[in-house]
């Protein structure tokens, strides 16, 4: 099988390698499309990478039907319909780390030409304006520096600005005193920053929460010698009232690499002589781009070739070595979900898995994703995914319901799965045996020893002599060979399952056949 990656903007060659020597894997490498050309092309893509200026948004995503991945090479994913691409399944991944240092380098010479007026002076100077009196500018050290986002590029900054002898108060909702202790700078809410502040710089994502989150009240608390820096993304000042504020000198200057619209051509922000600017250069090095480039190259490669994402946006993110320890749990966990969906009437209601044994002391999620696609996927089918799986129950009024238990039935490892439709409950339970791999080992109260592989015949009967052997005189007629049987009962004479493994699939007329005998009460064919 071979995969399609089509580059939508400008990336480090270099960076790209991992896909480049990926013997199953096209690059198609064109830069700069209009969405035109760019809804054309998606068509056959398995995956698409994006820096900040292509927006991939809800009609792109519907006009991929291949499409898997999307890869982010950098950090802010606004550019991202990601609800449409969560619900069709498709993951995005981003590069969290590979462009920080760059991006808190780039806050810092914005805060240090901000100080120091140097665009302004050069500006001057190559109009032969010698002019040093109105170029005075202000020291940084013992100046308050306000963070807004003591994220990675956040906490890159201050300890930065700290190399300055500066103060740092920062906010952030994940920020606690004892964090802030250690990490050397004050903690306060966005007003204690806003109003103490000398210099702000912003290092939130742009989200609903932080849209217009630096608005006209904002700027009424600052000081008016504050002056504010944005490399995070336009949107999240609101650019009128910033505009009003330094008109009306409420505060003294302010820094932007990022607006709500670029390109920023003719802003009126360009304007005023108090704004410097730079046109989204926070993570343009020869260093960031490579490390963004490979980042999520390696990620694609690794996801079209069915491995786990590294650095998901759309799905929880796990470790390497969670996922590692789960592993060997994962077809289990897809099976178990299959297996009991097919056997189960009725409107599906409610989900429990259960863990027991050595999985208690695991990050089972992943897991539980993993057996909701396989419930579903029956009768949503394949595009039912680990990334989709639980928005599609929850968008169906699925509960889903997870649990650690101590009730191991004595095996190292053991998962529940119980469904609860309008009509029934019904469970199965499986573990991993050693070296011997899955297994079901009780399906409802019955138990049982079956491997979750190939053609499965699940027959509810009553336990009267004879079942079986006209069982297996009916497959015979249709020339069906019985590779294995299991046989479960609760009491003597009472209710019974038969679970049997046969070389082909049953036709219909032959399941019919069987539900007929006056022994069966229930029969179900299915292929795991
Ligand atoms: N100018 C440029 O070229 C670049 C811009 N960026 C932008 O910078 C942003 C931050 O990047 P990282 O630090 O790597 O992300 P990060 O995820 O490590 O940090 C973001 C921080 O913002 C905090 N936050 C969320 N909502 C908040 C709120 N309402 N108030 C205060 N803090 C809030 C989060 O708790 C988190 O700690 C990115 O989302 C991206 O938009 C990133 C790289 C380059
Ligand atoms: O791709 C770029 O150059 C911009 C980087 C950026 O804004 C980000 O990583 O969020």
């Amino acid at each position: 099988m071979s995969f399609r990656v089509l580059i939508c903007d400008p990336l480090s060659e270099e960076g790209l390698t991992p896909l480049k020597n990926a013997e199953d894997i096209e690059v198609i490498n064109t830069p700069g499309m209009q969405q035109e050309e760019l809804l054309e092309k998606v068509n056959k893509v398995d995956a698409l990478i994006v820096r900040s200026q292509t927006r991939i948004s809800r009609e792109i995503v519907e006009a991929a039907p291949n499409l898997k991945v999307i890869g982010r090479a950098g950090v802010g994913v606004d550019n991202i319909d990601l609800d449409a691409a969560t619900e069709h399944g498709v993951i995005v991944v981003n590069a969290p780390d590979g462009n920080t240092i760059s991006a808190a380098e780039h806050t810092m010479a914005m805060l240090m030409s901000l100080a120091r007026n140097i665009p302004q002076a050069y500006n001057l100077l190559r109009k032969d304006k010698w002019e040093r009196k109105a170029m005075i500018g202000v020291e940084l050290k013992d100046k308050t520096l306000g963070i807004i986002g003591l994220g990675r590029i956040g906490a890159e900054v201050a300890r930065r600005a700290k190399g300055q002898r500066m103060n740092v108060i920062a906010y952030d909702p994940f920020l606690t005193k004892e964090k802030a202790e250690k990490m050397g700078v004050d903690y306060g809410s966005v007003e204690d920053v806003l109003k103490t502040a000398d210099f702000i710089t912003l290092h939130t994502p742009l989200m609903e929460e932080t849209r217009h989150m630096i608005n006209r009240e904002a700027f009424q608390l600052m000081k008016p010698s504050a002056r504010i820096i944005n490399c995070s993304r336009g949107g999240i000042i609101d650019e009128d009232a910033l505009y009003d504020a330094l008109v009306e000198k409420q505060i003294a200057g302010a820094a932007l690499d990022v607006f709500e619209e670029e390109p920023a051509i003719g802003h009126k922000l360009l304007e005023l002589d108090e704004v410097i600017a730079t046109p989204h250069l926070g993570a343009s090095t020869i260093e960031a781009q490579e490390n963004v480039a490979v980042d999520v190259s390696k990620d694609i490669v690794h996801i079209l070739r069915d491995g786990n994402a590294r650095n998901p946006v759309n799905i929880a993110s796990v470790s390497e070595e969670v996922m590692d320890q789960l592993a060997p749990y994962f077809t289990l966990s897809e099976k178990l979900g299959q297996f009991i969906s097919r056997l189960t009437r009725g409107v599906l209601e409610k989900i429990n898995i259960y863990y027991a044994g050595e999985l208690v002391d695991h990050q089972t999620n992943p897991l539980t994703r993993n057996t909701v696609k396989g419930i579903l996927r029956l009768h949503l089918g394949s595009r039912i995914n680990e990334v989709n799986a639980f928005m599609a129950a929850d968008e169906r009024g699925i509960i889903i319901n997870e649990q650690k238990t101590t009730h191991s039935r004595g095996f190292t490892n053991l998962i529940t799965v119980e469904i609860q439709t309008n009509e029934e409950t019904r469970s199965v339970s499986g573990t991993l045996l050693n070296g011997l791999g899955p297994r079901i080992v009780k399906l409802d109260q019955y138990s049982v020893d079956v491997l979750p592989a190939g053609n499965l015949v699940v027959i509810r009967h009553h336990d009267k002599p004879g079942a079986i052997g006209k069982v297996g005189n009916l497959l015979a007629e249709d020339d069906i060979n019985i590779a294995t049987m299991q046989v479960g009962r609760t009491d003597l004479g009472g209710h019974a399952v038969m679970v049997l493994t046969v070389d082909k699939p049953l036709e219909e007329a032959c399941t019919n056949k069987i539900s007929q005998m006056e022994e069966v009460r229930q029969v179900h064919s299915l292929q795991l």
